[in-house]
């Protein structure tokens, strides 16, 4: 039986199955992927903290209702000071939390807020406690769990801020003057939810890293050719339109190389389908030492037809590359001794240049390399025609 991450074979060499092999059980990436995470986290869980916030808002002013109605006496204005100054810093956090822009600040305002949040609750138990030993402290833990399990936090997030709204309620109930037996009671209660939280958040997170890896891997998978481990057909069509937009918003031009290997149904029938399948991962490297700045792309179309994408190229240099790329084909020496065109495995490439300003989409570029392509090789094969 095959071993369950042998697929991964099939993306290497990528950093998401690297980490994937190595493992994670320390919640942690190599720094760029850690970098890359750590952004997709923060778009991932925007919905789920602004929901939470939303949520907490209404909550606190809920049991901010109630204090009224369990406490009789004067701290009650005490305990709703607090609510107040916390429902106007969550208010405050909230403007910029529901903006479009606000990526940046979700991570440091969802601190505050639950950390507000905690603090307060912990304030508001131990104004109580000092008047009336019985009023509830556990809306500490419903607290914790939301920084656990509701707004989206890394497990050392969540665990700080859940102990840090622990300490505070050790600090409050000592100012109270809560007996030692019920507030060592109350700690070892909190404590144990943290653990439960903790392990939850854990097993959240290292989910959720497996899911970034897994995703990242599956779009790598859809977008590539397995044999040669180009772009394929689909990820070009999508990229190509964005090129063009940059092309045009930037005046540059953009330059369609179409390759196609002469006489490879004959190779195949000569050497065989897994010479020809090694042949078509020599080309394929030979497409990338072309294509290789980062807005260029190399492509398989499909079969033994290929495509390279030049970003900022004119028609005299796209040319000039075309010509390197068949030349350096022809310098391999592959030998082919059924190739009606040479001793050696060759190419033809049909060019087609995007001017800055120029007019027409996808279809058209498309089709005038491809016309170049036909008259590549109807007049004799192994040539460039632009
Ligand atoms: N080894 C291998 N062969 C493939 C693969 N995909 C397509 N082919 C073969 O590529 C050949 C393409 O043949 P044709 O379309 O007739 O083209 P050609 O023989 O190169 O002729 P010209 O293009 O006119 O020079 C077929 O024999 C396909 O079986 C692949 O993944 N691996």
């Amino acid at each position: 039986m095959a071993h369950p991450d042998a697929w991964l074979d099939e993306v290497h060499p990528s950093p998401y199955a690297e980490q994937l092999a190595q493992g994670f059980r320390a919640l942690r990436f190599g720094p760029a992927l850690e970098r890359e995470y750590r952004v997709y986290v923060l778009q991932d869980s925007l919905v789920l903290k602004r929901i939470a916030l939303s949520v907490a808002m209404v909550l606190w002013l809920a049991f901010a209702a109630l204090d009224f109605v369990m406490v009789q006496g004067p701290q009650v204005w005490g305990m709703l000071g607090v609510r107040l100054v916390v429902f106007a810093l969550l208010a405050i956090c909230a403007w910029p939390m529901f903006r479009r822009d606000c990526l940046r600040l979700t991570l440091p305002l969802s601190l505050l807020c639950i950390l507000a949040l905690g603090v307060g609750a912990a304030l508001v138990v131990g104004i109580a406690h000092r008047a009336d030993p019985t009023y509830p402290y556990e809306g500490l833990l419903l607290i914790s769990m939301g920084a656990y399990f509701l707004i989206g936090l890394r497990l050392g997030e969540a665990a700080g801020c859940a102990l840090l709204v622990l300490l505070s309620y050790v600090a409050a109930e000592l100012w109270a003057g809560l007996a030692t037996p019920q507030l060592i009671n109350n700690c070892v209660f909190l404590l144990f939810s943290n653990l439960i939280g903790a392990v939850g958040c854990y097993l959240l997170e290292f989910k959720s890293r497996e899911h970034f890896l897994i995703s990242r891997l599956m779009r790598i998978l859809a977008d590539h050719d397995s044999l040669t481990g180009l772009n394929n057909r689909r990820s070009f069509n999508r990229q190509f339109e964005r090129l063009r937009r940059q092309a045009q918003r930037e005046g540059r031009s953009l330059a369609l190389l179409l390759c196609d290997i002469d006489h490879f149904k004959a190779y195949n029938d000569c050497y065989g389908h897994q010479a020809g399948d090694g042949v078509l991962q020599q080309v394929a490297s030979l497409l990338q030492a072309v294509g290789r700045r980062p807005l260029d792309m190399a492509v398989r179309l499909g079969g033994e037809e290929f495509a390279v994408l030049l970003y900022d190229i004119g028609h005299k240099e796209a040319r000039q590359r075309a010509e390197v790329l068949r030349s350096s084909l022809e310098q391999l020496g592959i030998r082919h001794e059924r190739s009606d065109t040479a001793s050696m495995l060759t190419m033809s490439i049909g060019v087609a240049c995007f001017l800055p300003g120029g007019e027409g989409g996808f279809a058209q570029l498309y089709e005038h390399a491809d016309r170049a392509l036909y008259e590549a090789k109807a007049f004799g094969r192994n040539q460039v025609v632009a």
